[in-house]
């Protein structure tokens, strides 16, 4: 297979606790890879690996035949990566924002405003796009986000949980944003807990639990092997089918 992210044996350990337990993935071009598992599965910490915010892994990790190891920056142009908990200048505007990340991309400053405007603008967020951050909602530092993540056309985009904190409206928008950049043939590596929507994008959908992945394939693959809805084939195979009598157990708390 011509991947163009490449990952062998990949193990984490966070001091004595082994998060990631040989991970072995081969991602072609141009496929949205929906990765998913429960909390605390491993999800965030192959992301940032991938993206070079953790360096102490052990396996190989390869990017467009790249060695993570031996050049991180040239995987970095690569990638537009959108983090779970991003800590944003919010004391800046997000023109301003954006200008800042285009320009540690050294991108030309026109391009920068024009595509940090138009960005701004499908999201809805034209009229504050000079307003200091600080006064935003969840939603609207979301969106920046999701534009500060894309605003240099990387090849490969990953998204950690991208749609938390977004309106009705804009779920639908990146659903379609997510489906027409990979028709563009990006890659595009999307974490997220929430199961109907992965299932809808994704062209193949991996789980990951307890640091190792337990299934690997589209969805129609995995429904044929484990169930109707990615959410019953996510409970199956993490073990939480009980979760329905477990709530009834919850609830017995609250009886005397
Ligand atoms: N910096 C850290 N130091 C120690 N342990 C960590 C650190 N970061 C993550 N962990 C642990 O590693 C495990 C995997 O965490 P990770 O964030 O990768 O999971 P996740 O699948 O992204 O979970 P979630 O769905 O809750 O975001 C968890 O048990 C977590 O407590």
């Amino acid at each position: 297979m011509n991947s163009i992210i490449s990952i062998k044996n990949l193990e984490k350990d966070y001091g004595s606790k082994q998060v990631l337990k040989g991970i072995n993935l081969e991602i072609e071009p141009g496929k949205v890879i929906g990765y998913i598992g429960p909390n605390g599965a491993g999800k965030s910490t192959t992301v940032k690996i991938l993206t070079g915010l953790i360096s102490d892994f052990k396996g190989q990790v390869h990017v467009k035949g790249i060695d993570l190891r031996e050049d991180p920056l040239a995987i970095k142009r690569l990638i537009g990566y959108v983090p779970e908990n991003a800590e944003l200048y919010d004391v800046l505007t997000p023109m301003e924002y954006l200008s800042f990340i285009g320009q540690l991309y050294e991108m030309e400053d026109q391009l920068i405003h024009d595509r940090a405007e138009n960005m701004l603008k499908y999201f809805g967020l034209l009229e504050n796009k000079d307003q200091r951050m600080d006064t935003f909602s969840k939603g609207m530092k979301q969106k920046v986000l999701l534009s500060s993540g894309l605003i240099h056309n990387p090849e490969i985009i990953i998204l950690d949980e991208p749609l938390s904190g977004l309106d009705a409206n804009a779920v639908i928008l990146v659903k379609e944003i997510i489906s027409l950049l990979s028709r563009q043939g990006k890659t595009i590596f999307y974490c997220s807990h929430m199961m109907d929507v992965v299932e809808k994008v994704s062209d193949r959908i991996i789980l990951i639990n307890g640091g190792s992945i337990v299934a690997d394939g589209t969805f129609s693959e995995l429904q044929q092997n484990h169930g109707e809805s990615l959410e019953k084939i996510f409970a199956k195979l993490t073990e939480t089918e009980q979760s329905g009598s477990h709530a009834a157990d919850f609830m017995h708390l609250f009886d005397q």
